[in-house]
């Protein structure tokens, strides 16, 4: 299987700093990885670096070329008041006069992430599980094949996470969509993610879910 994405060298530093050094991993196309470490460990800088969004201090990060990346960021709790219904939202980045490809996509994204029924609802009113669908279903719009998702599951109810999981298991199944999943939840990505990267000591170190230290859940 191909690579999807090479990181090299990689190294960041916040002034003098030093968050990680020598971060060196691929992803395969199709592959589902948890991105794992404690808190203020460099997931969200490393996912940013990723994303184009911080230059590193040194290093490499090559995608193929071929790889169109969609983004669902950490969960932020949308106002009450925010009048955007779901499909509006849904459909931000879609050209403000659509043509009857793009209202079809959009049809067919919100069927795939179960919000069908649910389009006319505001964002406001929607569960947190609905919410995070939707900024799924925005990010998938543009056909990506790599998928990031930074603490998607943080703030949701134990079913509202197990729907959203079993979504993006979904996504990965059925479009062999490369999926990259930054949690804290340790039986979570056990169980649905069959690698991991995982800050340690200022470095990354990569290997399989299955073969993960119960003492890093602790
Ligand atoms: N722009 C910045 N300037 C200075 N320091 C920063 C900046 N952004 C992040 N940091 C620091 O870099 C470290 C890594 O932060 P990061 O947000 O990547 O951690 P994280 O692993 O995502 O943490 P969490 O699990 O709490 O979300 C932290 O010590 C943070 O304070």
């Amino acid at each position: 299987m191909s690579d999807v994405l090479t990181v090299k060298n990689l190294a960041m530093q916040f002034e003098d700093k030093e968050i990680f050094s020598n971060v060196n991993f691929s992803l395969k196309k199709g592959s589902t990885t948890a991105l794992l470490g404690a808190n203020g460990s460099g997931k969200t800088t490393i996912i940013r670096i990723l994303m184009g969004m911080l230059q590193p201090t040194s290093g490499q990060v090559d995608f193929n070329s071929e790889t169109k990346i969609g983004y669902v960021p950490q969960f932020r709790n949308i106002d009450a008041d925010y009048p955007l219904s779901i499909r509006a939202f849904v459909e931000l980045d879609t050209p403000l006069f659509k043509n009857a490809a793009v209202k079809e996509r959009v049809n067919h994204i919100l069927e795939e992430t179960n919000l069908t029924e649910i389009q006319n609802t505001r964002m406001g009113e929607a569960s947190g599980g609905q919410k995070q669908r939707a900024y799924l279903a925005q990010a998938l719009i543009d056909r990506p094949d790599f998928i990031i998702l930074d603490e998607a599951t943080a703030s949701l109810d134990p079913m509202a996470k197990v729907e959203l999981m079993e979504l993006i298991n979904h996504l990965n199944e059925k479009h062999h969509m490369t999926v990259l999943f930054t949690t804290h939840d340790i039986p979570l990505a056990r169980k649905y993610m069959k690698d991991y990267l995982l800050f340690e000591n200022k470095t990354l170190v990569s290997g399989q879910m299955a073969n993960l230290s119960r003492e890093v859940e602790s």
